[in-house]
């Protein structure tokens, strides 16, 4: 089953507006500096060797012919190698006058020649031509003048380099980054830069939804705007704010909207381009960028994923350590450098703040710590508006109603989906957004698109008794979250979706409401076993997600009566979700009825599901029959075909009485 705690998908957001110029070599300039090297060296050979090409070779016997009937003139020999020219020209047949032309053609009459004597030669061979009246000149196998072989030694190594060059070029390219000047350019930062004159200026009116976050710097603005107004008072700017939240909650476009606000130039670098594979490369470009900074102070300068050199030092990933370290330490250097009065404002992001260095945290550094919360419903709403304004929204497109649909999404999902709610719109060749285009993205953006992979009849009747398994409980168990989609349509990993939503957003779960999850969550595989007595692979990540619901309910939220209230198991990384489920230390004893406890809340929670299901079998199966002829059903359909209410809500129960 999946439901909708879903995690929210990494942005694609890319906004990199007409970086300045950066001189680069482009592709076609390179390969025209290759073909003018050969070209020249070319010409060079054709200069410095001349005749070298006219000369014919032939045959050492025709050679030794031609000798005897007098009719050498003149021969200069190399090594091996004579050239020579012929008194009066020979006729040679032309598969014997040339090894390199093979076609047919008509016998050539030759003039200058060239012959190889071979090793096994006769001695006498001098006398032989002088009794001929050959004149003989000789050189050096070493020939030419010291500029051919100047680049005859130096053209394959110049070629050489030229590669090295292209290879580096190209490599730092797809690395993302336009290196200014080359070679020579390495330290320089690849910062961003954002002029509002040049870019679409961003402000707090394209933030939405995440307002404690823009409150707190407001502030910030004020100080750029007015920095007289705070440093008269003896007043010293903040130097770092961190922004704390999940991916795509909008903390990029925050630091955007400061600077935007404040009308001060935006300098962006992500933590991950300082680090590159020669040490001592990101340090110069953290120098480099806080440079340029300064210059144009006042200024905001924003560091993403700061926790990819943030990271504790001496705990980094094996590899890069030392080049980290190093960065991170002119980080360090350079914010302690700021004097107080500069106005030069640092904000970082990060998702992972616990894995940061102790010292970035520090007064002076970054002592701001700024939370960016996914949105509740009432801010998707306001980030639904956001993103829809340029969009032609239909009647019935409720935005609050698709607010109320999408809890988890950030921002940069609810951005996403607006988009592709727009798309489907268009294809669907409508004039304007209806709400069932946003609907229907949201599952392709939720399960991804849908796959189409053909399932035998029985694989999909067993399909629909597994999600239907997940709904009827999510119909008939107290406090379960309303089931609002099902569908047996393939989609991403999965083969078919039950898709609950909470009425509101919840912020704490009571424990009757937990056991109601990992009930449904074991629905599928009940349904499965009651239905056919059998089991598949079918139910991996529905008995993945229960066991971890259940493990955290034993060791971080005090719900096991045998273990009571100790925390037996840290806190997970509250931005990026589910981690590892693992246990502090913990005795043996301790870990053994950690392990019974979760065993017995997933096996009660097995009992109970496979009883329900069997208790409301005729809606079970009205639901599979349903199913199978729509594929997809929404709210309405699932409880006009189970005739079933909706499931009872928590506070109706007397004491929350245990499940
Ligand atoms: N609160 C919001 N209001 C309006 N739009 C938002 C909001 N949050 C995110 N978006 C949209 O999503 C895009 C991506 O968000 P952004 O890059 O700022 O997220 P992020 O928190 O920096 O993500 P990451 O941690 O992945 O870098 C933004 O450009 C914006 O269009
Ligand atoms: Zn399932």
């Amino acid at each position: 089953m999946k439901n909708g705690n879903n995690s929210s998908s990494g942005n694609s957001f890319n906004n990199t507006p007409g970086r300045p110029g950066t001189p680069r070599l482009p592709q076609r300039k390179f390969w025209l500096i290759i073909l003018l090297v050969l070209a020249v060296n070319y010409l060079a050979t054709q200069w410095f060797l001349p005749g070298a090409d006219q000369a014919v070779p032939v045959p050492y016997t025709t050679f030794k012919e031609q000798v005897t009937k007098g009719n050498v003139q003149s021969i200069h020999s190399q090594g091996q190698l004579i050239q020579g020219q012929f008194n009066s020209p020979v006729s040679l047949p032309s598969d014997e006058s040339t090894t390199r032309q093979t076609t047919a053609e008509p016998p050539r009459n030759v003039t200058a020649f060239s012959t190889v004597v071979p090793d096994f030669a006769d001695p006498g061979l001098e006398s032989f031509l002088a009794n001929h009246n050959v004149t003989i000149s000789a050189s050096p196998i070493q020939t030419g003048s010291s500029l051919t072989n100047l680049l005859f030694g130096f053209g394959p190594v110049l070629l050489i380099i030229f590669f090295y060059v292209w290879l580096y070029r190209r490599a730092s390219k797809q690395a993302g980054g336009a290196l200014g000047g080359g070679m020579f350019g390495l330290g320089k930062s690849k910062a961003r830069r954002y002029d509002h004159e040049q870019d679409k200026k961003i402000t707090f009116e394209d933030v939405a939804g995440i307002d404690e976050a823009e409150n707190e710097l407001v502030e910030i603005v004020d100080f750029l705007k007015n920095p007289k107004k705070y440093t008269a008072l003896g007043a010293t700017a903040p130097r770092g704010i961190l922004l704390v939240g999940a991916p795509g909650t909008g903390k990029t476009l925050l630091a955007k909207a400061v600077a935007g606000e404040a009308q001060v130039p935006f300098f962006s670098m992500s933590g991950s381009e300082f680090v590159e594979m020669i040490v001592g490369v990101g340090a110069a470009r953290v120098r480099d960028l806080f440079k340029q900074a300064r210059e144009h102070a006042p200024s905001i300068i924003f560091i993403d994923e700061i926790d990819s050199i943030g990271r504790a030092r001496g705990q980094a990933v094996l590899g890069g350590a030392s080049e980290q370290e190093q960065t991170l330490n002119q980080i360090l250097t350079e914010m302690d450098g700021f004097s107080g009065k500069e106005e030069v404002i640092v904000l970082a992001a990060t998702n992972q703040p616990e894995i940061l260095d102790k010292a970035l945290l520090r007064a002076g550094r970054f002592d701001r710590r700024v939370v960016v919360n996914l949105p509740d419903k009432i801010g998707r709403e306001a980030i639904l508006q956001v993103h829809t304004r340029n969009k032609p929204l239909a009647q019935d497109a409720d935005l609050m109603e698709v607010a109320a649909t999408t809890p988890g999404l950030s921002g940069a999902d609810i951005k996403n989906l607006c988009n592709e709610a727009a798309l489907l719109a268009a294809k669907r060749g409508q004039q304007e957004v209806h709400l069932k285009d946003f609907i229907d993205s949201l599952e392709k953006i939720i399960l991804g698109p849908e796959r189409p992979i053909v399932l035998s009849p029985a694989d999909r009747e067993r399909i629909a008794y597994h999600e239907s398994g997940h709904a009827i409980l999510g119909l008939v168990v107290p406090g379960a979250d309303p089931v609002n989609r099902v569908s047996i349509v393939p989609r991403g990993q999965a083969l078919g979706v039950t898709y609950q939503r909470p009425p509101a957003d919840r912020y704490n779960y009571p424990e009757a409401y937990l056991r109601a999850r990992i009930i449904g969550m074991l629905g599928g595989r009940a349904a499965e076993e009651i239905v056919y007595g059998t089991k598949t692979t079918g139910a991996e990540n529905d008995i993945e997600q229960a066991t971890d619901l259940a493990h955290n309910m034993v060791t971080r939220w005090g719900m096991s009566e045998k273990l009571g209230m100790v925390k037996l198991a840290a806190r997970q990384n509250q931005y990026l979700g589910m981690g590892q489920r693992q246990l502090d230390a913990v005795s043996e004893q301790t870990a053994a009825l950690v392990d019974e406890e979760v065993h017995k809340i997933i096996n009660d929670s097995h009992e109970q599901a496979k009883q329900l299901l069997r208790d409301h079998r005729q809606q079970l199966d009205a639901l599979v029959t349903a199913l199978l002829e729509r594929e997809t059903l929404d709210e309405h359909e699932i409880l006009d075909v189970t005739g079933l209410p909706p499931a009872p809500a928590l506070k109706d129960l007397p004491n929350q009485a245990k499940l």
